[in-house]
């Protein structure tokens, strides 16, 4: 079974198709809290969560609860092209509240106060959560997933509505900590790092990447929600995890900060971008090893 973050006929379902395998059965949680939590239980296999969006940046939901309970690390990402359909109730009114999940509305903020420059805007918990309440009367337009109608008997009122052209939005498939992905030469990996109080900390750990000339493709800080100014990083990486670059890089982030997680090395979504060779990595490696063993200088 495949958690996702639902109801049916959210962006993420989309994206967990794309990763289910054809006999695999797909279970929608309201919360990406709780298809994690599914999952930490085992009582899914893996969860679809989105990660990432192009134009809001990170889904705080989902960063915080991959940092907090038990550790769950990603096996696979996807990037899906993000654009809304408004939907409404057959036969509906003048629409007064418009509703939808935060980054959908962020999505849509000039098209709304072009288009229903009166409604109230109301955050649900997911595009979809949108949807069904506007059928049960709850509010009277929501910001959906174009796939939302054949969920839910709506109108659409408006199709292909974004302010920004060719956004787009990364979700993640995680599970509990098991074997690997096979390293494919196109791989990301991610970290989280809460990071000690001393001065410098982030400059160290930026340097550890930038002294083996790994690319860094995010950053983004979280407060711990303890003490005003503490907080974590979360950072993607080019590479894998068995790449020697890449595994020393990790330990020296650990080594400065040990309060380090480890959320995965998969493939990426949308290969590109530099690949750092890691010949000389191994050289350097292998020579070590000789020296050790007295068979070289
Ligand atoms: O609510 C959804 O449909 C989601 O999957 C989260 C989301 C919201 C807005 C853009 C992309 C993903």
């Amino acid at each position: 079974m495949l958690a996702y973050f639902g109801p049916p006929g959210t962006f993420t379902e989309q994206a967990a198709r794309g990763f289910a395998t054809p006999q695999q059965e797909l279970v929608p949680f309201d919360t990406v809290p709780a298809a994690l939590t599914a999952t930490r239980r085992g009582e899914t296999q893996s969860a679809c969560v989105p990660v990432e969006s192009s134009v809001e940046g990170a889904v705080p939901a989902t960063m915080d609860a991959l940092t907090e309970g038990e550790p769950l690390v990603a096996v696979a990402e996807a990037v899906l092209p993000v654009r809304f359909s408004v939907l409404v109730r057959h036969g509906g009114g003048p629409v007064r509240t418009v509703a939808s999940h935060p980054h959908a509305l962020a999505q849509v903020r000039h098209w709304l106060a072009e288009h229903l420059p009166g409604a109230t805007v109301v955050a649900t918990t997911s595009t979809s959560a949108a949807a069904r309440a506007v059928l049960n009367g709850e509010f009277d337009a929501a910001v959906s997933a174009p796939v939302a109608v054949r969920h839910y008997p709506l109108e659409v009122l408006a199709a292909d509505v974004a302010d920004v052209r060719d956004a787009k939005t990364r979700f993640l498939l995680v599970r509990r900590p098991g074997t690997l992905p096979e390293p494919t030469g196109h791989d990301r990996t991610s970290v989280v790092c809460t990071v000690p109080d001393r001065v410098g900390v982030l400059s160290d750990l930026l340097s550890e990447l930038a002294l083996r000339r790994i690319n860094l493709t995010r950053i983004e800080s979280r407060p711990t929600k303890g003490r005003l100014g503490e907080y974590r990083f979360y950072i993607d990486m080019d590479g894998h995890v068995a790449e020697p670059r890449v595994g020393d890089a990790l330990a020296a982030l650990h080594r400065h900060c040990p309060q380090t997680r480890f959320l995965g090395s998969y493939p990426k979504a949308e290969p590109g971008g530099p690949v750092a060779g890691n010949e000389e990595f191994v050289a350097a490696v292998e020579w070590v090893d000789k020296v050790r063993r007295g068979q070289g200088a």
